[in-house]
């Protein structure tokens, strides 16, 4: 079933999120916005199932559990920013695809990785070489924090 899609911003970092949330209040949207703190994978699979999962407020959590295994807000979004854990843009996608309205639009942050994807493999700078290669892993750049999925 259609539903109206929720607002959200889904960030594993809760110290990201506080970062964001000054101005979210400054625009008055935060009664709007469920900033979920959690892994994006999970948190988009939940969303799909029920708009409202962990709201945020002050210090207070709030957790609402969906009354039955439903996809309410499948083809509800129309749009979404994505600037996460970049080996799993393929994954993020496949729930978006579901989320999304026909028509949506979903920006990727970092695709052109400042136009080296373009480029012959000579004209790259040293540093970026290894970063533009498709199977490139972010892990690798914090392996002492552990993969984040
Ligand atoms: C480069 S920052 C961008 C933040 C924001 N879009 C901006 O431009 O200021 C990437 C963010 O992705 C979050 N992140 C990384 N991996 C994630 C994952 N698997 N699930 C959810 N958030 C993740 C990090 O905590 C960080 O806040």
């Amino acid at each position: 079933m259609m539903g109206t899609a929720p607002d959200a911003a889904i960030d594993v970092s809760r110290e990201s999120s506080e970062t964001g949330l000054p101005i979210i209040k400054k625009v008055e949207v935060d009664l709007k916005i469920n900033l979920m703190e959690s892994r994006a994978l999970p948190a988009l699979d939940q969303l799909l199932k029920d708009e409202k999962i962990l709201f945020f407020s002050k210090s207070l959590i709030y957790i609402f559990f969906p009354e039955q295994d439903t996809n309410e807000n499948e083809s509800s979004f129309d749009y979404a920013f994505v600037d996460a854990h970049k080996d799993n843009y393929r994954n993020y996608r496949e729930t978006l695809m579901t989320l999304f309205k026909v028509g949506g639009i979903v920006i990727y942050d970092n695709t052109l990785w400042g136009g080296t994807v373009a480029m012959a493999e000579e004209q790259v700078p040293e540093i970026l070489r290894s970063t533009r290669q498709p199977n490139w892993n972010l892990d690798k750049l914090f392996a002492s924090s552990g993969p984040i999925r």
